[in-house]
């Protein structure tokens, strides 16, 4: 469903005519003659679009757009109106509106305003879910070509050859896989590459919602089902209508929430909590678990129905000991990744002895881990390369280790100076290479930062 319209003008000809046009473009049209009216549709609808018309029988259509963005500020407003004047679209783009239209406008200018206001108010609603799960939640944050085609290891070719077929279906997809081995990362892949990719891509991690939260965050809610259900909320399946939603640990999954993805996968349709209406919706569903699913149906802990609904295409992906013929060229990609964060012109790269070390260690944590330790490793890095120090490395191949403190044979001047780079490379990577930022974020003035920056060893134009 592409979401709810409220038409507030008195001209009755006219909100049929958008009522009709809004329709046809699939959104879901209420149209009302008053401000009474539209105080009422706003309360009980919640709608995500509200058109209003700045001259209206009972109330001033700005005080009417005041109060109702007071009231439910998470809608697009749009001011409608023939007395066009700048004045008067000034005063309503303060009080919350977004765009104005003079009439007599066509009718794809009046769609494009609905489409970007509706645009804007998904990813206001994205945000606030962000905030409010954290890091269970997230938006797809790569480029479509982040991932690397072939990998040398026989076992990730198999992968890649199943995940591009994957990407040519519109098939259900179960990715099991250790965790930090890649499962999130290959369900991207399969998104960006599949005809959705222009679409949104959420994931989310089942294990990590509150049993009762889960649902509402899944299917969405309707306003007052449950204590602390205040307004409408779409959930994450509705979110990623048209693209591709990530279930990551569905092992974890409650009875009834088996029961009700369970539902989804037969019908395509769902409830929200505390809803009647069956909402259709085109998300395709990708399922992630590190847990064996087949034990946990032996052991009557997940459906053995659902299993074999999710059981389809489902791609094992190598845990990282098994495929350490692919180690050199993660870490030039991790660590090209790292570079380009933090906005360095050329990449870091390790020099073989660290490779060597990398090569020599299991990697229990699988690429996580790994990424973890070149983040590190380039945060203490001296020269542009990664070697055995920067890497904080200690003992030999077999016996790889962190080294969590710093090595007590560094002198104070060196370990000031490595906390020096640590910092002026985190603040870089995270103002994503604006060094006037980073600066900021220090404390320093530009002037400062590009001192301390030459002062550790950084040249001004990496
Ligand atoms: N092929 C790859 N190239 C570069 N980085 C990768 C690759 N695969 C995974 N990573 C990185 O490794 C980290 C862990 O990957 P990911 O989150 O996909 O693992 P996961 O199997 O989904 O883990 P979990 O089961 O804990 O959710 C991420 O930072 C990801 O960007």
């Amino acid at each position: 469903m592409a979401g709810t319209v409220l038409i507030v003008d008195d001209e009755i000809q006219l909100v049929r005519h958008l009522e009709h046009l809004l329709r046809t473009e699939g959104y879901e049209p209420i149209g009302v003659h008053d401000g009474r009216s539209a105080r009422k549709a706003v309360a009980s609808y919640f709608p995500d679009v509200v058109l209003i018309d700045l001259k209206l029988p009972d109330v001033d259509g700005t005080r009417l757009l005041t109060e109702l963005a007071e009231k439910h500020p998470s809608a697009g407003y749009i001011i409608i109106t023939a007395f066009g004047s700048i004045k008067s679209a000034v005063e309503a783009t303060r009080r919350g509106a977004r765009e104005y239209l003079t009439k007599p406008f066509e009718p794809d200018e009046l769609l494009l305003a609905v489409r970007n206001a509706m645009h804007d108010r998904l990813r206001d609603e994205e945000i606030k879910l962000l905030r409010r799960t954290g890091p269970v939640l997230s938006r797809r944050p790569q480029k479509p070509d982040a991932a690397i085609e072939e990998y040398p290891s026989e076992a990730m070719q198999a992968v890649m050859v199943q995940a591009r077929y994957a990407a040519q279906t519109d098939s259900i997809v179960l990715l099991l896989g250790e965790s930090g081995s890649g499962k999130d990362f290959i369900a991207r892949h399969i998104h960006n590459r599949s005809k959705r990719s222009n679409g949104p891509f959420f994931a989310i991690n089942c294990a990590a919602v509150a049993p009762e939260l889960a649902e509402s965050e899944l299917f969405g809610h309707e306003p007052g089902s449950f204590t602390g259900a205040r307004g409408r909320k779409r959930g994450l399946l509705e979110l990623a209508e048209g693209g591709t939603l990530l279930l990551n640990e569905i092992g974890e999954l409650s009875t009834p929430m088996q029961a009700k993805l369970l539902t989804f996968l037969d019908t395509r349709t769902f409830t929200r909590v505390g809803g009647e209406t069956q909402i259709p919706v085109n998300a395709r569903l990708i399922a992630a678990t590190n847990k064996e699913l087949e034990k946990e149906v032996d052991q009557g802990r997940f459906r053995s129905d659902l299993y074999y609904r999710l059981n389809v295409l489902t791609i094992k992906v190598p845990p990282l000991r098994r495929r350490m013929e692919d180690l050199p060229l993660l870490v030039q990609e991790i660590l090209g990744q790292l570079s380009d964060e933090m906005g360095l012109q050329r990449p870091i790269e390790a020099d073989d002895r660290a490779l060597r070390t990398l090569s020599g260690y299991h990697w229990p944590g699988n690429i996580r881990e790994l990424r973890n330790a070149l983040e590190r490793g380039v945060m203490l890095s001296d020269s542009g390369q990664i070697n055995l120090s920067s890497l904080g490395a200690a003992g030999d191949q077999e016996n790889w280790t962190y080294m969590v403190n710093f090595p007590q044979t560094k002198s104070i001047h060196d370990i000031t100076r490595d906390l020096k780079r640590a910092l002026i490379l985190e603040a870089l990577r995270r103002s994503r290479g604006n060094k006037q930022e980073a600066a900021r974020s220090l404390g320093l003035s530009r002037h400062a930062f590009a001192h301390q920056m030459k002062a550790i060893g950084l040249d001004e134009d990496r």
